[in-house]
């Protein structure tokens, strides 16, 4: 069996069941307490999910990009610059067009300015410049935005919460809807955060949390899952709809994976007043989150702001041809001894490949990390953290892993797999994205692709001319060769 179709066998069995099942990320399901243990002894009847037993389920799906959006969340602590224009489209075409360069101009209450500086924010970034007037205009509009993850939007919708809530009435106004419980708690904190100086409480609607039947809640925000949002709207009335101003919906994209979610979120909106604010907030915006987003916005505002272009414009790309994996890892251990590499990242096909080539490079006495997938989503962070800052010079990771992580200051990729996808032709979008550069980040890059057999050379070859860029071979055996490739 070639070495290609056993990685991508195994790879495969990974991405499936194993890479993101030992995480605690099964969003409002997994937290899901026995029934005599939630209070409300309530049937599930608003909770079905499809069954999991037919491969990879559409939770499995959910659950990678609700992980993939935490994972972002918690490395992150800056905005992500990005210089494309913003894209707006009114409803009112004739209305004028508003947008801020300071925080001030938003004539926000003065607790909340206040938790806006002590957040460290010093102005609007990209899309808030537009979304917030918008968003805060009277009468209210409704909004679907679309942006890149770390531009923003987060902390502009719940600028909006903050600033619509009367803290003198003792009930919701506001009701935001999460993918997963992680996701609503770190949304949730930043309410708390930027809400420090208001007298504005939150409550969690998310599974376990035990409430006294017939109860009304107090807290002026509700941040929760679909499912159990929609109990506490209906059968359990712990909230009343009909009091509601604001109605978020947040990561759209990641909360359409799940069917289930998506008729939760419309049934929830169906309860709330007609003149209820609604905000949605995607990080892209293929045809089915536009859909999803028309069905529970109606009359929106829309602002798009385009993720900044890959290209591979700046990356001196090579090859090298090998055997085996033993063999590839020779080849690494010889441009390492011939170029200095200040920091790397090291893409294989499988959790098993990863593990051991990090164990050789130890071996060598390389400053490894190993990104695995059966890692908790916070030790993943950790790890990435430590990376950005230096402490590990070669990150040694799987494709699954790292998927829409960004790493700026790598100049070096080496895939020792090549991408591929599930049925086994080459990911292009992932080879753009792990060796590609912004035009902002446009430093010079270098990318090496190990080789090894008639499979991943025809990948190669078709990787090649997708991007219609050469990849120059590179004999690693010869020590001057590597050496010009750094200059
Ligand atoms: N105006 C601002 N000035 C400085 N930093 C900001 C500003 N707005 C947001 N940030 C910070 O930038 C980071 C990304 O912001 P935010 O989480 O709101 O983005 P997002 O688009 O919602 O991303 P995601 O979809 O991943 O949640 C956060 O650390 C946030 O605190």
């Amino acid at each position: 069996m070639a070495t290609d179709s056993w990685a991508l066998a195994v790879d495969e069995q990974e991405a499936a069941a194993e890479t993101f099942g030992k995480l605690n990320l099964k969003g409002e399901k997994a937290e899901k307490p026995k029934p005599e243990s939630n209070g409300t002894e309530e049937p599930e009847s608003a909770e079905q999910i499809p069954s999991k037993d037919g491969g990879k389920s559409e939770d499995d799906d959910k659950e990678d990009k609700a992980a993939q959006s935490l994972l972002n969340k918690l490395i992150r602590n800056n905005l992500v610059s990005n210089t494309n224009q913003v894209e707006v489209l009114q409803r009112d075409p004739n209305s004028p067009l508003y947008s801020v360069k300071s925080f001030e101009e938003l004539r926000l209450k003065p607790e909340l300015l206040k938790g806006v500086y002590a957040m460290g924010f010093n102005r609007p970034s990209k899309i808030q410049e537009n979304a917030l007037p918008m968003m805060l205009a009277e009468p209210s509009q409704n909004l679907i935005a679309q942006s890149q993850s770390g531009t923003g939007k987060t902390a502009a919708f719940v600028l909006a919460m903050l600033s619509r809530v009367d803290p003198a009435n003792k009930y919701p106004q506001c009701l935001c809807l999460s993918p997963t419980y992680e996701l609503a708690l770190q949304t949730g904190k930043v309410i708390e955060q930027m809400g420090q100086f208001s007298n504005i409480k939150l409550a969690y609607a998310v599974r376990g949390k035990k409430l006294e039947r017939g109860q009304k809640i107090p807290e002026h925000i509700v941040i929760g899952t679909p499912g159990t949002v929609l109990d506490w709207c209906s059968k359990l009335r712990f909230i009343d709809p009909k009091k509601i101003k604001v109605f978020v919906l947040d990561e759209a994209d990641v909360m359409i994976a799940t069917q289930g979610h998506q008729d939760q979120s419309i049934r929830i909106q169906k309860m709330l007043p007609r003149d209820c604010q609604m905000l949605l907030f995607s990080a892209t915006f293929e045809e089915s989150v536009w859909r999803f987003a028309q069905k529970v916005v109606p009359e929106p505002n829309i602002i798009k702001l385009k993720r900044e272009e890959e290209t591979l414009d700046t990356i001196k790309q090579y090859y090298v041809e090998c055997h085996s994996r033993e063999d590839k890892f020779r080849a690494l251990c010889n441009i390492y001894g011939s170029i200095t590499i200040a920091q790397a990242m090291i893409f294989c096909h499988t959790r098993k490949t990863a593990s051991w080539l990090a164990g050789e490079l130890y071996k060598e006495g390389h400053q490894v990390a190993l990104l695995s997938g059966e890692m908790m989503v916070e030790q993943r962070a950790a790890v990435i953290d430590r990376f950005r800052e230096g402490k590990e010079k070669v990150l040694v990771t799987t494709n699954v892993c790292a998927r829409g992580i960004d790493v700026e200051q790598v100049s070096v990729v080496i895939n020792f797999d090549l991408p591929v996808d599930k049925d086994g032709n080459p990911d292009n979008e992932t080879y753009l994205h792990r060796i590609g550069r912004t035009g902002r980040f446009g430093k010079r890059g270098l990318a090496i692709n190990m080789v090894d057999g008639d499979h991943s050379m025809q990948i190669l070859q078709r990787i090649q001319q997708h991007f219609s860029k050469k990849i120059a071979q590179l004999d690693t055996d010869d020590m001057d060769e590597i050496e010009k490739i750094s200059k």
